[in-house]
This record gives structure tokens, C-alpha cells and sequence, in this order.
């Protein structure tokens, strides 16, 4: 399966295969309840099990879409930070389209797992590191927020591997995986209790009904 639009088609970052742009609320990590408008692209080829937007991974389901019709959008609402995510959006080319909404004075947020080579403009970069597909280097050294998925106890050790590498000022975030939340917020909250650089970010836009 194709997991990403031929480069070829994007027109140089002009063009981006578009699943979806909306107008909600951070739901997650050091953002969580700041309004932003989200952008979400298409393709990913990391595979995590429990994704909650496996609708996103076939690119091919998502034609290449002029940046310029969703940054449209972006700007006629009152939203000052824009979400960059996916899918992984480091798949594509995201200079034309961050660079554009920066000089209009937002912020730019991204959401990735660090799997393939920045492009583009960001202010803020959450990383959320996946064991079957770990980041590039260049990452870890980007990363304002470094963001954990927690399913089992094992992934307290993947944390704490991760945490070694990026920088000093990151700041660290155990998320529980959706689908055993209930199950794993005891384990998380002990940890993060007896290893207190360590935050918990828990999806509160599922809690709040919201996109
Ligand atoms: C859908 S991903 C898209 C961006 C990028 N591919 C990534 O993984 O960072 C956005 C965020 O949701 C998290 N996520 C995805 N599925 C989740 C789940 N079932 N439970 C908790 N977090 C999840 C990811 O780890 C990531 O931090
Ligand atoms: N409200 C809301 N907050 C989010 N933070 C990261 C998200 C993502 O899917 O990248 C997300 C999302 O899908 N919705
Ligand atoms: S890297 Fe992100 S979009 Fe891709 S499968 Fe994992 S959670 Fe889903
Ligand atoms: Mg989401």
C-alpha cells in the first residue's frame, strides 16, 4: 500500500494530500485547552496498533489539495495557533504551507512521531515517539514536548529512553493509550508520582466530546 502521495503530485509543498481541517481545542500535552485550528494530512507508514486515525493512512484516499484553500480557512477563524498533524506529516513537504501561515503571524504547532525529515516552520514541536518506527535524530533535538503513549508497563522504560535524548528544556508527557486509560492510569500516576519530571497528558477533547 502506498503510505504516502507521490512527492511529484504536491506541486513542492504547494499542494498536500488534505483528510481534514477543523476548529477545536488542544486536547493534548503542554497545549491541552488552547483553541487551534488543526490541519490533517494523509499517509502514514508507521503502523502503531491502537491509532486513532487509521483513517488517515492511505494517502491515496486523499487528493492533493491546494494549500492555499485551507489556509483560507485557518485564517478566517479567530484561532492564533495552527496543528500540524496527521497521518505523519513529516511525509510531505511543509514549508509552503508553514512558512505562509507563520508571515501571517500564527503559531505553528506539530504533532509527529519523528520518522522522517523536517521541513518547514514550526514554533512548537511535540514529539510522541513509536517503538516499531523510533525517530530520526534530528527529533529529538526539535522537540518542545516529548509525548509517550503508555499501553503496557513496559513503555514506562521506552519513556524514560527516550527522555535521555532530547533536550534539557523539553518537557515530558506520559499519555495513556485510549483503549486501556482506565486500566493504565493507576500505573501512569504512581509513576509519574515517584518520577516527577514526568507530566500526564490524558486526550481531554475525547473527554470533552470535541474533534
Ligand atoms: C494521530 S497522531 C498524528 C501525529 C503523528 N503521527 C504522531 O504519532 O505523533 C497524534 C497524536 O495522537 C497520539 N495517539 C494516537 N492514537 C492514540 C491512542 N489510541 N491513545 C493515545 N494517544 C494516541 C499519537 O501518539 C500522537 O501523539
Ligand atoms: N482536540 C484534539 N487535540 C489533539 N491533539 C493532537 C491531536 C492529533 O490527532 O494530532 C488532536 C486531535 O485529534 N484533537
Ligand atoms: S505514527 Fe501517529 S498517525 Fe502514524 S500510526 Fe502512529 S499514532 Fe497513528
Ligand atoms: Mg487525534
Amino acid at each position: 500500500m502506498a503510505l504516502k502521495t507521490d512527492i511529484e503530485q504536491l506541486d513542492g509543498g504547494r499542494k498536500l494530500p488534505l483528510v481534514e481541517d477543523f476548529y477545536t481545542i488542544q486536547g493534548e500535552g503542554f497545549h491541552a485547552g488552547k483553541p487551534a485550528y488543526f490541519i490533517r494530512l494523509g499517509g502514514c507508514d508507521v503502523g502503531c496498533r491502537w491509532c486513532d486515525a487509521k483513517y488517515t493512512w492511505n494517502p491515496r484516499l486523499y487528493p492533493p489539495t491546494d494549500v492555499r484553500t485551507v489556509i483560507d480557512r485557518a485564517t478566517a477563524c479567530p484561532a492564533q495557533a495552527i496543528v500540524i498533524t496527521g497521518g505523519e506529516p513529516l511525509l510531505y513537504p511543509l514549508g509552503v504551507l508553514t512558512e505562509t501561515l507563520h508571515a501571517k503571524g500564527l503559531e505553528i504547532f506539530l504533532e509527529t512521531s519523528g520518522t522522517h525529515p523536517f521541513s518547514g516552520y514550526f514554533d512548537w514541536v511535540c514529539l510522541s515517539p513509536k517503538r516499531q518506527q523510533p525517530p530520526l535524530d534530528e527529533a529529538f533535538g526539535k522537540a518542545h514536548e516529548l509525548k509517550v503513549i503508555v499501553g503496557d508497563e513496559a513503555d514506562f522504560e521506552w519513556a524514560e529512553r527516550n527522555a535521555a535524548r532530547v533536550g534539557a528544556g523539553c518537557i515530558l508527557y506520559l499519555q495513556p493509550e485510549w483503549s486501556v486509560a482506565e486500566r493504565m492510569m493507576p500505573a501512569i500516576v504512581e509513576y509519574a508520582k515517584a518520577h516527577p519530571k514526568w507530566n500526564i497528558s490524558i486526550q481531554t477533547h475525547k473527554y470533552m466530546h470535541i474533534p
